[in-house]
């Protein structure tokens, strides 16, 4: 199947440090990509690099088709690139429906300007939104929490907002950055078969993780990285047994 996401090439440095080098990656549609790697890796570099938060000094990042590595993160979003940032906070003083519904934005029509003249556009689209929202809210199992202060949700059930408002914006792929960070075991398990679902429902993700046993549970393909490169790539039984990953692993736990 023909990649939805194409990295080719992908570099960045920090005062002239590689924190990203010469990376290369697909996900087709409807796949799970783990990304992993020891401390100081590059996984969140890729990850902003994506997702638009940081520009590439070099490489290209193409989404079905279409290059997409010089847009602003808003404009991928418009074409279906969704992210949940690492320990993302809920807006607090909003309920739930309304956190999810912030998600929406990125492809409404109508502007400020109706907004302020209360447009029948306006309304009609508002009305649109909810109604979007509460679909999403169902699809993470958080329908009866909808009018609930989103800060008095337990923190499994915040994640799974998140993911909620993600998915508001209608993400053909979706980037997680360590979702599982500060979970407990049950809410570790709750959230692998949230992630499970989406997927089954033909969404492609790439899920950065530290943790290399919730990513072999679900990842399709992994890719390691090391020291900003590639240092292995394939299902998470053959990238677990390279030797090479698990010296760098092993290094790391050394230097610990
Ligand atoms: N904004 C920045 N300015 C300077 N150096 C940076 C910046 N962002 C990342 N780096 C450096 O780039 C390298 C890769 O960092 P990155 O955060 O991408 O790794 P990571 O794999 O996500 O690590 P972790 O698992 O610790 O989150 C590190 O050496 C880091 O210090």
């Amino acid at each position: 199947m023909a990649p939805l996401l194409a990295v080719r090439g992908l570099s960045r440095s920090f005062g002239g440090v590689y924190a990203v080098r010469d990376v290369d990656l697909d996900v087709a549609p409807g796949q799970l990509r783990g990304l992993i790697g020891p401390n100081g890796a590059g996984k969140s570099t890729v990850f902003n690099l994506v997702g638009g938060q940081l520009p590439p000094h070099a490489g290209t990042v193409t989404l079905d088709g279409q290059r997409i590595d010089r847009l602003a993160p808003h404009r991928r979003a418009a074409l279906g690139v969704g992210v949940v940032f690492q320990a993302a906070r809920v807006f607090h003083g909003m309920t739930a429906l309304e956190n999810v519904m912030v998600g929406a934005h990125a492809t409404t029509r109508s502007g400020l300007v109706a907004a302020a003249l209360r447009a029948p556009s306006h309304r009609r689209e508002e009305r649109e939104i909810r109604d979007r929202a509460a679909e999403c809210l169902e699809r993470v199992g958080l329908e009866d929490w909808a009018d609930r202060p989103a800060e008095t949700l337990p923190l499994g059930q915040q994640r799974a907002l998140q993911l909620a408002r993600a998915l508001c914006g209608r993400p053909r792929l979706l980037l997680l950055d360590e979702p599982a960070s500060g979970l407990r075991a049950g809410e570790r398990q709750a959230l692998a078969t949230l992630l499970d679902a989406l997927r089954a429902g033909g969404l492609a993700m790439i899920l950065v993780e530290h943790d290399m046993a919730f990513v072999a549970r679900l990842a399709d393909r992994v890719t390691v990285l090391h020291l900003g490169r590639v240092l292995a790539e394939g299902t998470a039984a053959q990238v677990r047994a390279d030797p090479a990953v698990v010296s760098a692993y092993l290094g790391e736990e050394a230097a610990a």
